[in-house]
């Protein structure tokens, strides 16, 4: 996986089994005759996973991470890099998926909050501080001029409704948060605070608040079950300058020296959070001109995929379980859309608007987003079936190709005038280079039809490779 000169790389999504070790409560509340170990792996196929079921199972994945496995082994193997591509500019995907129980939150880190000892954080934490660790050291550092703004907000969808986990007040005095579509696909959402942070701490803080928010209720599985999606999005800003060198063109963008951008605001509601890069614009200057790169992470802590059935649930949280697996069907489905390859031949439509998830989501499966899911499931007997389905349903999602690209727009600070003229310009040349590209797309077309190969219509925009 490299990433090109443009700053596009194309990337599979990723998908990582974690089993999880049986805890004194699963020892005190599992029926003893199933608590028997039916999942195996092995230190030398560490991409294998097997269930000894009522037939033996084996199932292949990026990586497979046995009961032992520490929080830190986790982010090191498979999140660390994410990270570091996320501050490079591309949008990072991670969800978390599994039954009750399994250790999603655990995993994920959602629900942290300053008492959790650091050796039992989760992926949020420590992805915060690398993030924060690597921006002080670009501070700090000559050769690097870029400037970082980051905020956070936090999501949940419960019964498919939308709540702001960070907002203020009463929720029903809050205005609705509401997920928009623009005339080019493009997802945002409105009615959402994104707070600005400065610090691991303050970003800890923000998930202590957001997740005591968080709907949680007893079902006989696990006593503080979630009940929601629950999704944390850091939306970070960096601008560099590039100073022209003798010859009128820019440096490279490692080149130091320029002057401090004003600051934004510490507290905003955002109106139109874009998910992804929607518009270029540039601005040129006599001794340069400015880069801005945008780049959102999502993390998402997945409700418990287990059947209705198996948590004996009546009553509002029998209705609260129709709404979870109704989404998690609609994600199950648009990742099957997207993953099977004989489907994706022939498939025209990916449901996305299928569920709030799925909408949420919708330009960061398959789209311009680097995806790692991670499925969690129990070793135990009693879980087997539970354990089969989560492992076949995230065996579908290995077969997705996504094109990430680097979100960089270029734009000028402090001369508003010529930055609207700017825009003007570059909205025509823009026009221009639609109208061109798409004769060249047609042209590519009659070429693949003529060839054989099948590029559905709708997805050339999502840029995808079928494989
Ligand atoms: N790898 C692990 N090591 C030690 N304890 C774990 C591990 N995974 C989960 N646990 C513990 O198991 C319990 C359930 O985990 P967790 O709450 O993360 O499950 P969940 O999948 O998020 O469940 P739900 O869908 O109901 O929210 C917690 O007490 C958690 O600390």
């Amino acid at each position: 996986m490299t990433s090109t000169g443009g700053g596009s790389e194309k990337v599979s999504v990723q998908v990582v089994i974690r089993v999880k070790p049986l805890t004194e409560h699963d020892l005190e509340n599992l029926p003893t005759r199933f608590q028997r170990q039916i999942v195996t792996t092995s230190p030398y196929a560490t991409n294998q996973i097997v269930v000894e079921g009522e037939k033996r199972q084996v199932f292949n994945f990026d990586n497979v991470f046995p009961p032992e496995t520490t929080q830190q082994e986790i982010y090191e193997k498979s999140v660390e890099n994410l990270v570091n591509k996320f501050i490079e500019g591309f949008n990072v995907t991670i969800l978390a998926y599994g039954q009750t129980s399994s250790g999603k939150t655990h995993t994920m880190g959602t629900a942290d909050n300053p008492l959790i000892p650091s050796d039992s954080k989760g992926i949020i934490p420590r992805a915060m501080s690398t993030l924060f660790s690597t921006i002080n050291s670009i501070h700090h550092s000559k050769n690097d001029n870029r400037k970082f703004s980051i905020k956070v907000s936090f999501v949940e969808i419960h019964n498919e409704d939308l709540i702001d986990l960070l907002g203020e007040g009463v929720e029903e005095e809050r205005p609705p948060v509401l997920i928009r579509e623009d005339s080019k696909g493009n997802i945002y959402w409105s009615g959402l605070q994104e707070v600005k942070v400065t610090g691991v701490e303050e970003v800890i803080s923000y998930l202590a608040k957001g997740s005591q928010h968080r709907q949680v209720g007893a079902t006989d599985m696990n006593e503080k079950s979630s009940r929601s999606h629950a999704i944390f999005s850091v939306t970070m800003l960096q601008q560099k300058f590039i100073p022209n060198n003798n010859n009128g063109s820019p440096l490279s963008p490692t080149t130091p020296t320029f002057s401090r951008p004003g600051t934004p605001s510490s507290r905003s509601i955002s109106s139109r959070a874009p998910s992804r890069a929607n518009s270029v614009m540039s601005s040129r200057f006599d001794d340069g001109e400015w880069v801005t790169i945008t780049s959102k992470f999502h993390f998402v802590d997945l409700a418990g995929s287990e059947r209705l059935k198996r948590t004996a649930a009546s009553g509002d949280r029998a209705k609260e379980g129709i709404a979870i697996n109704s989404g998690l069907l609609a994600l199950g489905n648009v990742i099957s859309a997207l993953g099977d390859p004989n489907k994706a031949k022939y498939t025209t439509h990916i449901p996305y608007r299928d569920s709030k998830l799925t909408r949420l989501l919708q330009d960061s499966l398959g789209g311009n987003a680097k995806t790692l899911l991670i499925a969690c499931v129990s070793p135990a007997e009693y879980n087997a079936n539970e354990t089969i389905n989560t492992l076949k349903y995230a065996n579908r999602a290995r077969n997705i190709k996504n094109n990430a690209v680097v979100n960089q727009e270029e734009m000028g600070w402090n001369d508003v005038g010529h930055l609207q003229s700017l825009v003007i310009k570059l909205r025509q040349e823009n026009s221009s280079l639609k109208i061109a590209n798409a004769t060249l797309g047609l042209q590519q077309q009659q070429q693949q039809s003529s060839s054989g190969i099948v590029t559905p219509g709708r997805y050339s925009y999502f840029r995808y490779t079928w494989t």
